[in-house]
């Protein structure tokens, strides 16, 4: 028997059911009758517990707790206890809640090394104890049951397994990567899809990455080192609507763009300073060149850094320019080029992002989160009140809309004809989708939305729009997403 019991306190769960830290969710205080042994917990939400009880009574109305529980069994296994706030927001958005019905049974997925042969699946399998069943549609997925914790197994210390929706997959695999491909991630953190994406380019290529999240892009690099995927990456920290940065493409094998000089100099404060002012102090255009990049800072190196971005703050007041790089690999032709070069602005002419633009962009879009329950769920750590706050204002719903208009247009602005670009969130609404598409697609006449290949065999619905696609989580069993890719025509549509 159960109950559905959601902690009020950010005790450690007891032993007993204590009316004091829990309240049911979706049924009547009188359910709960303290002095219950609990004999086994079962997360859904963050702090919302499925626990069960060993002893049965009757209790106010007659009934006993066991005959009671099973009501709410019967409830709790076809309606997911959402909250009244988000059933609000989902009214506003016309969406129906019975999306969500089944979330809590969803399963987990985990996806594996491209590399990975069948005795490191059977290895895997062991340690995890469980069968990994692999998902016909997207390759290197496999579904486990949704109580596995992946976290504390050797598998995943050790960088074999990567915990990640199978619908972000299919975000990744719209892109459509081929060998050599030069793939800007414009949001990238915590860098789940930049890892596949690293994973697809093998040793080819490169990927530059952008977040406007300090600590979430250094998780993003804690990622790429933990897997050993950061070789041909540069991780920017910079805002994606206006970051213009295009791919080194000379420079991937760490030779086109090296300079004749005895460096790396960018440790050593006196070199930097004396190549970064002239004699009357005036700036002048930086010649610093980068070395290898350390993950470790000496208190030596800690101090130069400090002063480096004292000298860089000047520089972007200068120069307007505004990305901080926060890693690069051996090979991402960063390492011998000179700071200025590498920060090189671009005016985005044309003919520059022809010759070399992007081939791939992913837009995986700041959203409302609202198709993934593992995402909402933290709103009962933080308070129903912020997400109404931040998402039941007007103003509010509208300057997240604008971002992410703001950010498919620069991201299809780095992109060279030819290539493509896709626009993806974990919103099911279609004010975050479907009308932001149409807003770019109205905008951009070069632009036009293609059918993903491989597509007709995932388990999604159409979107609103042609070629665009929707998952949720109760008809594909993943997390919701969007997807659209949009290709970048040579000449304009209407030609
Ligand atoms: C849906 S998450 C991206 C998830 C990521 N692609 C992954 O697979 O792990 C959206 C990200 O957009 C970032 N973001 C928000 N505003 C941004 C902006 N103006 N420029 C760049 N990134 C932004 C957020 O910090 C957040 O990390």
């Amino acid at each position: 028997m159960h109950l559905v019991l959601r902690c009020c306190t950010k005790q450690p769960r007891p032993a007993f059911v204590d009316r004091k830290s829990f309240r049911i969710i979706d049924t009547a205080p009188c359910f709960v009758t303290t002095g219950y042994r609990i004999n086994s917990w079962k997360r859904l939400w963050t702090s919302s517990i499925t626990a069960t009880v060993a002893k049965s009574t009757v209790s106010g109305g007659g009934r006993t707790v066991m005959e009671e529980d099973a009501e709410i069994d019967a409830k709790s296994s076809s309606k997911f206890p959402l909250p009244q706030v988000f059933l609000q927001f989902l009214q506003q958005n016309g969406i129906d809640p019975a999306v969500y019905d089944d979330a809590h049974n969803l399963p987990r997925y985990i996806r594996l090394k491209p590399q990975a042969g069948v005795e490191e699946i059977e290895e895997i399998e062991k340690d995890l104890g469980v069968n990994l069943s692999a998902l016909s549609w997207l390759p290197g997925f496999y579904s486990i049951p949704p109580e596995v914790q992946i976290a504390g197994s050797k598998s995943y210390q050790e960088g074999k397994i990567y915990g990640m929706d199978a619908a972000s997959g299919a975000a990744v695999a719209a892109l459509e990567i081929s060998p050599g491909d030069h793939v800007l991630d414009l949001c990238a953190a915590p860098g789940a899809k930049l890892c596949m994406l690293a994973d697809l380019l093998k040793d080819s290529g490169s990927l530059t990455a952008t977040d406007i999240s300090a600590h979430r892009l250094a998780a993003s690099r804690t990622m790429l080192i933990k897997y050993d995927l950061g070789n041909r990456c540069r991780l920017f920290l910079a805002d994606g609507t206006t970051f213009s940065l295009l791919p080194l493409r000379g420079g991937v094998d760490g030779n086109a763009t090296k300079v004749e000089e005895e460096k790396p100099a960018l440790d050593n404060p006196d070199e930097i300073t004396k190549r970064r002012y002239d004699p009357t102090g005036t700036l002048y255009v930086d010649s610093t060149v980068y070395g290898e990049w350390k993950g470790t800072k000496t208190a030596k190196e800690k101090k130069a850094a400090k002063r480096l971005k004292y000298m860089e703050d000047a520089l972007d007041r200068v120069g307007g320019r505004e990305s901080e790089l926060i890693f690069y690999g051996k090979a991402s032709g960063i390492v011998g080029m000179k700071v200025a070069d590498v920060f090189r602005s671009h005016s985005l002419l044309e003919d520059e992002v022809s010759h070399n633009g992007y081939d791939k962009v992913l837009v995986d879009a700041e959203c409302t989160h609202d198709g993934s329950l593992k995402h909402i769920s933290k709103y009962e750590q933080w308070g129903w009140d912020t997400f109404e706050r931040r998402f039941f204002n007007a103003g509010r719903m509208s300057s997240i809309t604008s971002l992410q208009l703001q950010l498919l247009r620069n991201g299809f602005s780095l992109l060279r004809p030819g290539g493509k670009i896709v626009y993806s969130t974990c919103s099911l609404t279609k004010a975050q989708n479907e009308d932001v598409v149409q807003k770019f697609l109205d905008l951009e006449p070069s632009a036009e939305l293609r059918v993903i290949k491989g597509s007709e065999n995932w388990p999604c619905k159409n979107g609103g729009l042609p070629h665009t696609l929707r998952f949720n989580p109760s008809s594909s069993k993943t997390s919701g997403l969007f997807i659209a890719q949009i290709h970048k025509h040579d000449r304009l549509r209407f030609e």
